[in-house]
């Protein structure tokens, strides 16, 4: 049977802009920080005052979320004097939009004025001295399938919003960085908040055990199946970034375990830690300059 490979969802600056625009219709807010939660983190856009929310079904351009704990609606609002706009549900490509179409918000964020993305997302633990419950600050990632050629920037460069060969070495800023480790140390929770580095890889399955310690061998210490695509194209427009992982369950590596990785487990470890989070990323906004220049 012949088959026909899906046209690439390519925007133009132009549908980036009408979105932007759109929604600029919708409120007067202005957010200089987004944030995008994870699977099962929703709850951080609870926290906003102020709340205008906007479902993504009436967003021009935007796609739809597909997966269980991700609501799939806008929320603007403040967070520690912080005007943000948090996603309550992100996109992945294992529910069959590309890599244009996941990466679609992050544009339209930057041309709304934001300065600073906020990542979250539930992952699995490769480090062996992480524990289920753990929270792992970004300090870096591997873009799986960006290595293989499925990167949000390939494609004719549009120079308005970035270069064409960002530079990637700088993905997480460091002054965040220091600014979440002292945080977690200062609300008392620096036990169980490490730095690391996080795999993106395809999903929707998850690991086998060899692919699970082949990905550790690599230098992972959490893999999850979304985040980076995002990270590179905030990267490319100029944003600074700031990464969270929740440790939801361990990833099996050893042929004698019997544990399983399952998504309710993912969405049941999220709701153990999502007051602890909830207070890191205020603690953060409380602290964190509105312009990057003056971190
Ligand atoms: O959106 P995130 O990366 O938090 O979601 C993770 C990866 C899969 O979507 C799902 C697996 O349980 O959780
Ligand atoms: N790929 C992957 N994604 C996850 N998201 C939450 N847990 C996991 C995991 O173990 N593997």
């Amino acid at each position: 049977m012949a088959t026909t490979a899906p046209a690439a969802h390519r925007c133009s600056y132009e549908d980036y802009e009408a979105t932007a625009d759109w929604l600029r219709s919708q409120t007067e807010q202005r957010p200089k920080v987004a944030i995008i939660c994870g699977s099962g983190l929703g709850g951080l856009a609870a926290l906003l005052d102020n709340r205008v929310v906007i479902p993504y079904k009436d967003i021009p351009n935007f796609p739809q979320t597909t997966v269980e704990g991700h609501q799939g609606q806008l929320v603007f609002g403040t967070l520690e004097g912080q005007q943000c706009v948090c996603m309550q549900g992100r996109f992945h490509t294992y529910e069959g939009y590309d890599v244009y179409q996941v990466t679609y918000p992050v544009r339209v964020f930057s041309l709304l004025g934001v300065r600073t993305l906020v990542v979250t997302n539930a992952a699995g633990g490769l480090n062996s001295s992480f524990s289920v419950g753990d929270i792992m600050l970004i300090k870096d990632h591997i873009n799986m399938p960006g290595l293989v050629g499925n990167n949000p920037l390939c494609g004719p460069n549009d120079d308005r919003f970035g270069v064409r060969f960002p530079c990637m070495s700088d993905a997480y800023d460091r002054d965040l960085l220091a600014l979440a480790q002292q945080t977690a140390e200062g609300q008392g929770i620096g036990a169980f908040v490490h730095q690391g580095v996080y795999c993106m890889v395809g999903g929707p399955t998850f690991e086998s055990i060899a692919e699970g310690r082949a990905l550790r061998t690599m230098g992972a210490d959490a893999v999850g199946m979304s985040t980076a695509l995002e990270v590179v194209v905030a990267r490319h427009c100029g944003l600074r970034v700031l990464g969270f992982s929740l440790i939801t369950n361990m990833v099996v590596t050893d042929y004698d375990s019997t544990l399983k990785a399952n998504h309710a487990e993912v969405l049941d470890t999220t709701l153990m830690r999502t007051q602890d989070l909830q207070g890191l990323v205020r603690g953060i906004l409380a602290q964190m300059p509105v312009d990057p220049e003056d971190l």
